[in-house]
């Protein structure tokens, strides 16, 4: 959460709540003390042994009414200290969210925040928003493929004239925590010293901090066999009695993030390589919108952020493309249709940014500074004449800045 044009996000706060035990019967319900009792976020996990622990938002959708009324009452008055009466409200949604959710969330904004105005927005479209700060003016689109790698999962969301193709998003299961603990596995086999306690914040930050992605995974093992001192990197921690510790960091700097491109090496379920499913994902979508699809692949969050990924998955999935426009060409040029052998090759762009680690929330801020929020918002008078449904569908905002 954080306030519209800053770069970054304010408070980074997970959606978690945690509320006394008792209070979910009726004792607790009755005094009306269970407002006062109640932590949210990393507050609501450190007192996970005293209060019971919810998630309000399971897979990027609202389950815990309740909950979350309670977490925007914090987030907007404790974190962000504002009266809401006075701000226009921007919140995000997973793509394929229901027409009630937004009801109900439009709701709670106008009756009990009284906010003057909402915009529930599409998470994809801002990721496609924050990518016009590496794109000139001519060029900002909200046409495009986000690929978006979290913790826990993977999302591939095409969207056209900033309308996601619901029916062409796939996922994949496997993200960031994967990779970690592959590499902490790693690790512990190596028998590193790392005290076991610190052996999953270890590997986390190793991931962070030295991992990137090799052109070919072939080459690198054996640039790595000739002469692995050129890999190392040390890796220093403190143990809780303060005292310092280090480990070596070697083949996994390479090993961990390739397994968004040979997915074998983690996982006995999910075989598909990235570019691979982003280039299927892009085939079922409408044959005049796959130009603008292949030529505009955004990335976002914080497992995209591993060096040289955004140029591996550009070379993978052109080399995809290629190949098939080169088969395409031979099959026609046999059938003797002189028209389709001349079909331009695939222009294919993968465009990273130095804010795509946070980009849906720098796609919000960018957007929600810009006056074209004003006219894409639902006012509190509209709400006031026609109801929640009027949050139904919010209208798509266009790039005018
Ligand atoms: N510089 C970096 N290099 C590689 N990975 C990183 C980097 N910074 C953060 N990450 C990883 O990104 C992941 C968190 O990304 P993000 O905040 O986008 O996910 P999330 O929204 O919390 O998860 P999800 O999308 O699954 O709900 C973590 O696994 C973290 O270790």
């Amino acid at each position: 959460m954080g306030y519209a044009g800053n770069v970054e996000p304010q408070y980074i706060v997970p959606t978690v709540a945690g509320f006394k035990a008792s209070q979910g019967g009726l004792e607790g319900k009755r005094d009306g003390l269970e407002d006062l009792d109640f932590y949210m976020g990393n507050d609501a996990l450190k007192h996970s042994t005293t209060h019971q622990i919810s998630y309000p938002i399971r897979h990027g959708l609202i389950e815990d009414w309740d909950n979350m009324e309670r977490m925007w009452q914090q987030c907007l008055f404790k974190y962000l200290r504002c009266e809401p009466e006075e701000h226009h409200v921007m919140l995000t949604e997973p793509p394929l969210n229901t027409p009630e959710n937004r009801e109900y969330t439009a709701e709670i904004m106008f009756e009990t925040f009284g906010v003057p105005g909402l915009y529930i927005a599409v998470q994809a479209v801002l990721a496609l928003a924050a990518s016009w700060s590496a794109k000139s003016v001519a060029e900002r689109t909200l046409t495009g493929t986000v690929i978006d790698a979290g913790d826990g999962v993977t999302h591939i969301i095409p969207v056209a004239e900033g309308y996601v193709i619901g029916s062409c998003i796939k996922h994949i299961p496997l993200a960031g925590r994967d990779i970690t603990q592959f590499i902490m596995e790693m690790l512990r086999d190596r028998k590193e010293p790392i005290p076991p306690e610190d052996l999953l914040d270890a590997a986390r930050r190793i991931k962070e901090q030295h991992c990137y992605c090799a052109p070919d995974l072939a080459k690198e093992y054996s640039k790595y066999d000739k002469d692995p001192r050129k890999f190392f990197r040390m890796y220093t921690g403190k143990r809780k009695n303060g005292v310092e510790y280090s480990a070596d960091v070697g083949y996994e700097r390479f090993l961990g993030p390739e397994m968004f491109f040979s997915p074998e090496i983690v996982s006995s379920d999910f075989l598909t390589p990235l570019p691979q499913v982003v280039d299927e994902a892009i085939l079922k979508c409408p044959i005049d919108s796959r130009r603008g699809l292949y030529k505009n692949i955004v990335l976002s969050g914080g497992s995209t952020m591993f060096k040289d990924f955004g140029r591996r998955l550009q070379r993978d999935i052109k080399r995809r493309a290629d190949t098939r426009m080169e088969a395409n060409r031979l099959i026609t040029m046999k059938a003797g249709l002189k028209e389709v052998v001349q079909a331009s090759a695939i222009e294919v762009n993968v465009i990273g940014h130095a804010l795509q680690r946070y980009a849906v929330w720098f796609g919000g801020s960018l957007v929600a500074s810009g006056p074209e929020f004003y006219r894409v918002c639902c006012t509190k008078a509209q709400y006031d004449e026609e109801g929640p449904r009027i949050a139904r569908h919010n209208p798509v905002f266009t790039a005018q800045f």
